[in-house]
């Protein structure tokens, strides 16, 4: 554990039954699960989301934005009314804390009284859209059997994860892999967003990870990757936008997949030649998708 180990748990929810009432120490429920893997229960529509960069505890005490994240988000007074928890693992001492504090917006001089806590939840504005991410940094890395319950827990809830290493430790690259495996193995028929963080980017004396092997990995790992820096803050807000674009965008993909309902017969030639355009503009779209998918995995903006 961290010298400075402050979590918190953040309750903004207004129905009893759904499970972000409860603190992140209590186990939550595995019901009801995300019905496509991707996609937390709705909540009923908040009004009052916290303000851009403040987190969103039940009782916030007013908070000044930290000046670095404060593009990052807007007045969420028109939130979304989706909730999706994004999963922080990796081994410990690898920034997770840190990143989730960067998240919320949490300043270095508040950072005591929000120990303890380990849920962090806050209205993100990206690309003129909000969505609220719930950001959990309750993962024990460690494998006891005692444990294992939390562990099945934590890759169950996920509607995204970050797998985050310290690129000055090796051995928490070499776990990553093993995450992301054990990761595909709990979640096998769900489309989640996944992306390896490399933290500690500041440090670059210190590097025991290359950027290559980074991206190596995220690549045969099929998910995207990102080097980032909780002290510089350096890409957190990247990786966060990132994450909130990742789900859109399978979200997106989800609704351009649903069932299809047979077309009427085309009675005019105008609607003839709708039809052909709209086939075109399909086959165009699939063609793009294609383009998106083989580039690079460290562009978090694209499937
Ligand atoms: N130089 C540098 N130090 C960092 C960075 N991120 C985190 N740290 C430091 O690394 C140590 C561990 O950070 P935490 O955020 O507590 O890591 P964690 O993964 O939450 O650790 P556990 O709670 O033990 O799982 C702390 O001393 C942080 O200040 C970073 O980007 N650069």
């Amino acid at each position: 554990m961290s010298p400075i180990l402050f979590k918190m748990t953040l309750n903004t929810q207004q129905d009893p039954q759904t499970v972000l009432r409860r603190r992140s120490s209590t186990p939550l429920s595995l019901s009801p699960k995300p019905s496509s893997g991707l996609l937390a229960p709705k909540p009923p529509r908040r009004s009052n989301h916290p303000q851009l960069c403040q987190s969103s505890s039940l009782n916030p005490p007013p908070r000044p934005p930290s000046p670095a994240l404060d593009n990052w988000s807007s007045d969420s007074s028109d939130s979304s009314d989706s909730l999706y928890r994004v999963v922080l693992l990796g081994d410990p001492r690898v920034g997770k804390t840190s990143l989730a504090n960067l998240f919320a917006g949490i300043q270095d001089r508040d950072l005591q009284e929000h120990q303890g806590e380990d849920m962090y939840e806050r209205t993100l504005s990206v690309d003129g859209e909000d969505m609220t991410l719930l950001v959990m940094d309750n993962w024990e890395s460690e494998k006891r059997d005692e444990k294992s319950w939390h562990r099945d827990y934590c890759l169950q809830v996920g509607s995204a994860y970050a797998i985050v290493y310290s690129i000055t430790d090796r051995s928490s690259f070499e776990s990553a892999s093993e995450l992301r495996i054990e990761l595909r193995r709990a979640r096998q028929a769900d489309n989640i967003p996944i992306i390896l963080v490399g933290n500690k980017a500041d440090l670059v004396r210190c590097r025991e990870v290359s950027v290559e092997e980074g991206r190596a990995c995220a690549m045969v790992f099929d998910c995207k990757f990102i080097e980032t820096s909780a002290a510089l803050q350096h890409n957190v807000a990247e990786l966060f936008e990132g994450i909130v674009r990742q789900i859109r965008l399978r979200q997106l993909g989800q609704k351009a997949n649903g069932p299809r309902l047979p077309e009427p017969r085309p009675k005019s030639l105008s609607q003839r030649a709708r039809r052909f355009l709209a086939r075109l503009a399909t086959r165009n779209n699939r063609k793009l998708a294609l383009k998106a998918r083989s580039k690079s995995c460290h562009d978090l903006s694209v499937l």
